[in-house]
């Protein structure tokens, strides 16, 4: 596979779990969004958020997905945020194929309950949050998707299988 692939969806929807699977599966190196910008500066993302606000790890995130996105071969779990820039967006759509992890609100909720580790979620009532996320984002993951994979019940491993047959009959791959 030369064609890149990169996994976009809400905090908790999976990317970082299915997306090392998913390269390792695909022989691609796998790259972590969050990850990279949190190794450049060196600071964790509730402390890039805590200096320089959230528009400054917005800009820090678009310089990443700009920078690994042009190498080829690569499987990226994005930020959940990342397709807030039209940017970002068509940069993704344009050079690899995009993989919508869709999930529910309640699911999300459930998955994001013992990590601490998302700014965005340091709020009392996550779910009302994790809600209103969906409803801005949702659109917006719709729009830069090529394939959409519904991941409610469904196990890491069986979504990189269902990932690996959509990407066998998508004619970008
Ligand atoms: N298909 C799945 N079934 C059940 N649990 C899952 C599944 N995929 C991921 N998880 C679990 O959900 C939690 C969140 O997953 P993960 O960190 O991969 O999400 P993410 O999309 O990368 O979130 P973020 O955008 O915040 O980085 C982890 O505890 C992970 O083990
Ligand atoms: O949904 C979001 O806006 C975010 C998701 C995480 O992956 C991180 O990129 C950060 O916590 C912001
Ligand atoms: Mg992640």
């Amino acid at each position: 596979m030369s064609q890149s692939v990169f996994l976009v969806g809400l905090m908790g929807a999976g990317k970082t779990t299915v997306g090392r699977l998913l390269a390792k599966r695909l022989q691609a190196r796998f790259v972590d969004s969050d990850h990279e910008v949190a190794a450049v500066t060196g600071v964790n993302i509730p402390t890039i958020f805590d200096i320089e606000g959230e528009a400054g790890f917005r800009r820090r995130e678009s310089e990443t997905i700009q920078r690994f996105s042009q190498e080829g071969n690569i499987v990226m779990a994005t930020g959940g945020g990342a397709v807030l820039d039209p940017d970002n967006r068509q940069c993704l759509r344009n050079r690899g194929t995009v993989v919508y992890l869709s999930a529910s609100p309640e699911t999300l909720y459930e998955r994001t309950r013992r990590d601490s580790g998302r700014p965005l979620l340091q709020v009392k009532d996550r779910l009302t949050r994790l809600r209103e996320l969906h409803q801005q984002r949702d659109p917006f993951y719709r729009e830069v998707a090529h394939i959409i994979i519904e991941v409610g019940r469904t196990s890491a491993s069986q979504v990189v299988r269902q990932i690996l047959a959509a990407l066998a009959s998508d004619a970008r791959t």
